[in-house]
């Protein structure tokens, strides 16, 4: 029996649980043990075979079980899903550490950049576990957990530095409704993941402003040219833009009502604040918290990112959303590729 752990049992933990839990593959039966912040929460997964806070009545696969009690969860296992909010990772992680089996592979399906530090999840992995690059992985792509969760067929990305753990992760998840492909570049599959939540939110702007398709668009556009040379001057790959974690995620969730960063960007376009917007939501908008450490990496790198500049402004109630689209309009122009 293969034990797989999943920490964080909110819409996209428990979603991948029950993607790990359905995979088809040749090798044994697969054991999946979430952990949960709540008890109740854990006790109904075990019980009811359903997180109703988070997928209401989907129905989840009897080898799922879950526990409030993180060693448990992490102890034997041979792979551990984290699908906590970013800014929460770090200090989880001394206990993951205590618990963790020798030559586990840890894989990240969390989509923000940590404040303070501007680094990304699997480089707080790698401090926090000590460990290896073949044994961290990342998990990202056009996956909005509702769709996922109801059965309807998505393409993903696994992305690891060791291209034969990047496969062994893509086989342990790979089934009827969910297709991983491999990807080698970490860099590029993260800063994708994390910048597009950012998009999401400029675009919800536009929605809450009733800017029309055009806005939109231009917005999508120029969001990817932004995420793309953060990416590359970090030392991520072009193409990695073009695929599932780059141009297919950023129009998934750009294009969504599902979309909790949309969503929020949304609230932020018709005049609240991001006070307001976090009180409103009751689940995880990554790009509420990561935008301002994203602005940050890219002002040490000397990248130049308006739109999230923009949105920082706008998150920080240093810019009126009335102004926000005067203000992209009238910068200097400047070719559209740069040479
Ligand atoms: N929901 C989605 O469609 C997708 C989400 N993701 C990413 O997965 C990560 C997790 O997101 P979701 O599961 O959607 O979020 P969520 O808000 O639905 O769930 C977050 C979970 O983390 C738990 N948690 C543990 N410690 C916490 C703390 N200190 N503060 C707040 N919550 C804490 C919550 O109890 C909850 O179970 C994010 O980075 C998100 O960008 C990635 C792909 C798809
Ligand atoms: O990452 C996601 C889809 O791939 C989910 O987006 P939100 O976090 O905006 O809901």
């Amino acid at each position: 029996m293969t034990r797989i752990a999943v920490l964080g049992a909110g819409s996209w933990g428990s979603t991948f649980a029950k993607v790990l839990a359905d995979a088809v593959h040749d090798g044994p039966p697969t054991e999946i043990v979430m952990w949960a912040r709540r008890s109740e929460v854990a006790e109904e997964i075990t019980r009811e075979h359903t997180n109703s806070s988070y997928l209401g009545e989907i129905p989840l696969p009897e080898s799922i079980t879950a526990t409030d009690d993180i060693t448990t969860a992490v102890t034997d296992a041979e792979l551990i899903a984290l699908a906590l909010p970013a800014q929460h990772l770090r200090g989880y992680l001394a206990e993951v550490k205590a618990a963790l089996a020798p030559g586990a592979v840890v894989v990240s399906l969390i989509k923000g950049l940590e404040r303070g530090t501007g680094k990304r999840m699997s480089e707080v992995i790698a401090e926090e576990l000590e460990l290896p690059e073949q044994q961290i992985a990342v998990v990202s792509g056009p996956n909005l957990a509702m769709e996922i969760a109801r059965g309807e067929p998505t393409a993903s990305v696994v992305a690891c530095r060791d291209e034969a753990a990047a496969e062994h992760v893509a086989a342990l998840c790979s089934g009827a409704y969910f297709r991983p492909y491999t990807n080698t570049d970490v860099t590029g599959v993260e800063i994708a993941g994390i910048v597009k939540n950012i998009i999401a939110l400029a675009v919800g702007i536009c929605d809450g402003q009733e800017l029309g398709d055009n806005s939109k668009a231009s917005v999508i556009t120029r969001g990817l040219a932004e995420a793309t040379r953060l990416a590359t001057v970090l030392g991520g790959r072009l193409e990695t833009f073009s695929g599932l974690s780059g141009l297919g995620d950023l129009v998934a969730t750009c294009a969504s009502p599902l979309s909790r960063n949309r969503t929020a960007g949304r609230l932020l376009g018709q005049g609240l604040s991001a006070e307001e917007v976090t009180t409103e939501l009751t689940q995880t908008a990554e790009g509420m918290k990561s935008a301002r450490a994203v602005l940050e990496l890219a002002q040490a790198h000397e990248v130049e990112m308006p739109i999230c500049q923009a949105v920082v402004a706008v998150l920080e109630g240093k810019l009126s959303v009335e102004n926000i689209a005067s203000l992209l309009l009238a910068r200097e122009l400047k070719k559209e590729v740069a040479p």
